[in-house]
């Protein structure tokens, strides 16, 4: 394909940079132990400093790939259907979810919620960042509010985005990876106190899957 025509796909959104796919176990959040095929797309902007996948943040390192491509082979692998990236919310959803739901997949997504909402999902985990605030659409529809706490004044951030979440939304804190040891036990106590708050640890880490 001419470098235009992957440009024009890529804007449409039948064509992602796709930066890695993989069978695993949900490690985070709600859906916490339980299987899902992870599809992880290249292009972020929002600079989390303490971001874990850095590499993904360059969508030109990431290959153009056909959504028809990354169906087919996630419909192989299981029911659930993870999105993440990168910053999904930075291209257009709307072609990748119809061809899953074709398929009768579960489609979720991992998003900072940066930018506007596009495909249809059937949970949307929400984790905010100061650097980038959510879009109020996101704020609305999300299932789940996932705050990564990196230090103390992240408790309050957390509780700012409380605020503005839909009620229905389940809420989790989760410690920062390489702050973990000193965070982990002042979010336990905070859950404790604040019971409307739920622990989310990063378990795939600990199991050493990906
Ligand atoms: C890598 S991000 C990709 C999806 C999207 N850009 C986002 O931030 O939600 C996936 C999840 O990992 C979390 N995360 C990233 N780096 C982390 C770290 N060092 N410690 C704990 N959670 C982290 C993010 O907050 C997000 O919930
Ligand atoms: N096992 C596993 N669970 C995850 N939940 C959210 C992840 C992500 O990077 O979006 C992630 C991930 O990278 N691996
Ligand atoms: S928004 Fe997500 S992918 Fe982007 S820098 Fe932050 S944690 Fe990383
Ligand atoms: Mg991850």
């Amino acid at each position: 394909m001419l470098k235009k025509d992957i440009q024009i796909a890529v804007e449409k959104g039948v064509m992602l940079p796709l930066m890695e796919e993989f069978y695993t176990i949900q490690g985070e959040g709600y859906h916490t132990g339980t299987a899902a095929y992870f599809i992880r797309v290249g292009g972020c902007d929002v600079g989390c400093h303490w971001c874990d996948v850095k590499e993904s943040w360059n969508a030109d390192l990431h290959p153009p790939t056909q959504i028809e491509a990354i169906v087919d082979n996630a419909a192989k692998y299981a029911k659930t259907i993870v999105i993440t990236g990168g910053e999904p919310l930075t291209w257009d959803m709307g072609p990748l979810t119809a061809g899953l739901k074709e398929k009768g997949l579960k489609i979720h997504i991992e998003t900072s919620g940066a930018y506007p909402l596009t495909g249809i999902w059937d949970w949307i985990c929400l984790s905010p960042k100061k650097t980038k605030l959510p879009v109020d659409e996101v704020y609305n529809k999300a299932q789940e509010l996932k705050v990564i706490i990196y230090n103390k004044h992240d408790f309050i951030f957390a509780e700012e985005q409380a605020a503005k979440v839909n009620k229905d939304a389940i809420l989790f804190l989760q410690p920062e990876w390489s702050k973990k040891e000193e965070m982990t036990p002042l979010i336990v106590d905070y859950v404790m106190n604040n019971p409307k708050w739920r622990v989310s640890l990063q378990t795939h880490k600990y199991l050493n899957i990906p």
